[in-house]
């Protein structure tokens, strides 16, 4: 579980997280939803201990990432809207190299790659050097270097970008099957479509702020507005998609 109480973090006059709260469970995919420049990869990469924040608590399974950045990463997936390849290394080599990083190796590791191989429809390119890789095919490699030590936290900045039809399907498959096995899901998305379908929370943020949380049906209902898009427009306003 994610709980995060009035965290705020600003980069010099820029104030990109003036007061965020809200709890992410288990077993649930909560989408992370606001326009651009609303805070949303600040908010993540704090999350992960990657920033530090001003103001605030934030527990990750009752632990500060502050205080024990070890302990919180160990038990966080994290797929950064930034990351890079080593592109001498074929996909199950890179892969290897980062399991055995995080303390894997052997027969279990090797079946762990497949395994998430299969998970993502990695096939045409598990034994391919990652070099010339199409932005689909390097968030996959990213996303399954993310999965592969079988983290109970996911913390995903936009990971359908750039993904085509069989692969966007191929993505929700997966995060389906890691709530289900108790997993605790939190995606940033601009993808409307996504929430509806698979999100079981929704996080509003804009400017900084948290606006609004709840299931994408209740936010419909809060405002009284049948579409979940005209929803947020509604929740962030105007101002905020200008912002
Ligand atoms: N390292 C930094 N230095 C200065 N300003 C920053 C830095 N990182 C983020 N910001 C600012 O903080 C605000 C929040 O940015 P952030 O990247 O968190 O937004 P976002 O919600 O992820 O946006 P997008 O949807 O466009 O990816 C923006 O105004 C951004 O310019």
């Amino acid at each position: 579980m994610i709980e995060v109480d009035e965290v705020r973090k600003q980069f010099g006059g820029v104030k990109a997280l003036g007061g965020v709260s809200f709890t992410a469970r288990d077993g649930q995919i909560t989408a992370l939803l606001g326009p651009n420049g609303a805070g949303k990869t600040t908010l993540l990469r704090t999350l992960v201990g990657l920033l530090r924040r001003d103001h605030g608590t934030i527990l990750i399974d009752g632990v500060d990432p502050e205080r024990d950045p070890l302990k919180v990463r160990n038990n966080i997936g994290f797929l950064t809207d930034q990351f890079g390849l080593y592109e001498r290394l074929s996909t199950r080599e890179y892969l290897a190299y980062f399991g055995e990083l995080n303390g894997m190796g052997g027969r279990a590791l090797e079946s762990r790659i497949d395994a998430v191989s299969e998970m993502l429809s990695m096939d045409d390119i598990i034994d391919r050097r990652c070099k010339g890789f199409s932005q689909g095919q390097r968030i996959k490699v990213a996303l399954a270097r993310t999965l592969l030590h079988r983290p109970r936290h996911l913390l995903l900045d936009e990971p359908s970008r750039g993904l085509d039809v069989m692969s966007t399907r191929a993505l929700r498959h997966a995060l389906s099957a890691l709530r289900a096995e108790g997993c605790c899901v939190l995606m940033a998305t601009h993808v409307m479509q996504e929430v509806t379908h698979l999100c079981d929370d929704v996080i509003v943020i804009a400017k900084g702020h948290t606006v609004a949380q709840g299931s994408p049906g209740e936010l419909c209902r809060r405002t009284g507005i049948a579409n979940l898009e005209d929803a947020f427009v509604s929740l962030v306003g105007e101002e905020g998609i200008l912002a």
